[in-house]
């Protein structure tokens, strides 16, 4: 991993706990998470969301894993969902044991609509639901022309598709049963500005972002709210793996010192904004998509334009990097 902690330059952490949480080394990510769940400053009653059973796609890694902790430890039921079995297994424990909630896993595959339906029937076996969060994602890095309509595809497919059947797998149910619900996405500010490099992604959360402010108007009157996050830099081991391969991949959107508040997001603030936005202290919001980026859309740099430098032989060493990460995902998967 080449994202290593510098002395001195630790991105805008608490470097207090640095030396004695991290062993030298370790990758900005894993020491941000660690750091935040210690910091967690717990700003709501801690009941606040007991009774709520919420899926989180994309819950056994990286912003849903953080996300899904943040609703068991505030008293929800989490259900996750990916295509790796001990993956999932394994943030099942770690949420269970860090938030003292309950969490359940499930296998599934967002791209594949009756993966979903079945995904949805389990659960609603045990129970309705009350909350989806469309986190699920896939991102890399490309020069457009050198896309083939299979990584295409892969993209807008998880993105776009797996959040119309999530929501649409909840959405019917609800209506059905009379229930209330509440449906957020995780977006990206490029929903606003675009961004270069990464367009299948750029095209298919605005996609979600059309669906957000659509399905609030439609499904308002039902008592379901429809909500969306765009968040700025939060590092991810996938994330900074697809999107940040190489030294000279160090440019925009992923650097901390292009955001206007100079630092990453930590993964408390990105919880405190989504146990408020599920919770029924704020049931009069629908339709919006709330960015959490220090102002980083605002800012020139916030995309990946600066990348128009790269070679063709960097973009070659890019692309064996991030398919190195893929390679290694693909292992666990059985969905
Ligand atoms: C402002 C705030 C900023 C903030 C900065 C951060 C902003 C973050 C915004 C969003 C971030 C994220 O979502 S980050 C999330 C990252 N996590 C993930 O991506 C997890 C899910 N990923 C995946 O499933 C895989 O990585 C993915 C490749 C997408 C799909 O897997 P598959 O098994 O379906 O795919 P494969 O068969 O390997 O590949 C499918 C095709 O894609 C092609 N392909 C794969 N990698 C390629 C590459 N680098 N360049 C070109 N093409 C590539 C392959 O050659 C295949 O095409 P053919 O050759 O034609 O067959
Ligand atoms: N990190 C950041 O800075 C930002 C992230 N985001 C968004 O946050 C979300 C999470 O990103 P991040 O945590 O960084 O990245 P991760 O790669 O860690 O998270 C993506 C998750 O989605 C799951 N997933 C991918 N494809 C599928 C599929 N077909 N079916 C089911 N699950 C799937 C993956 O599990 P598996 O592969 O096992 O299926 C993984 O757990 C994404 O939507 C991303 O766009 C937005 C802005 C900034």
């Amino acid at each position: 991993m080449r994202l290593i902690i510098e002395a001195g330059r630790a991105c805008d952490l608490q470097i207090k706990y640095i030396s004695v949480l991290i062993s030298p080394g370790a990758p900005v990510w894993a020491v941000q998470q660690r750091i935040d769940w210690q910091d967690c400053a717990f700003m709501f009653d801690r009941d606040l969301l007991k009774g709520k059973r919420i899926l989180v796609t994309g819950g056994g890694t990286g912003l849903g894993k953080e996300i899904s902790m943040g609703f068991a430890a505030h008293g929800a039921h989490v259900f996750i969902c990916g295509r790796r079995p001990e993956i999932l297994e394994q943030a099942v424990g770690e949420i269970r044991t860090r938030s003292g909630g309950q969490a359940d896993a499930l296998v599934a595959n967002v791209r594949d609509p009756d993966s979903i339906e079945k995904m949805m029937a389990d659960i609603w076996n045990t129970g309705p639901l009350t909350g989806l969060v469309n986190n699920a994602g896939a991102n890399f890095l490309a020069p457009t022309e050198t896309l083939s309509p299979r990584g295409y595809e892969a993209i807008r497919s998880t993105i776009m598709d797996g959040s119309f059947y999530a929501a649409q797998g909840c959405g019917k149910r609800w209506i059905a049963a009379g229930l209330p619900g509440v449906i957020i996405s995780n977006l990206v500010t490029w929903v606003w500005t675009g961004s270069a490099y990464v367009v299948p992604a750029a095209m298919a959360k605005a996609a979600v972002h059309a669906m957000t402010m659509s399905l609030a108007v439609e499904w308002g009157p039902k008592g379901i709210r429809v909500n969306a996050v765009a968040p700025g830099p939060f590092p991810t081991e996938n994330a900074w793996d697809k999107l940040n391969p190489l030294v000279e991949t160090g440019v925009g959107a992923t650097q901390a010192d292009e955001v206007p508040l100079r630092r990453f997001g930590k993964m408390d603030e990105l919880r405190n904004l989504m146990i408020f936005l599920i919770s029924d202290g704020c049931s009069y919001i629908t339709g919006d998509t709330i960015s959490i980026d220090g102002g980083h859309h605002l800012a020139a740099p916030s995309t990946f334009a600066g990348l128009s430098k790269l070679s063709p032989e960097d973009w070659q060493r890019a692309r064996e990097a991030i398919q190195a990460s893929t390679r290694k995902e693909k292992e666990g998967r059985s969905a």
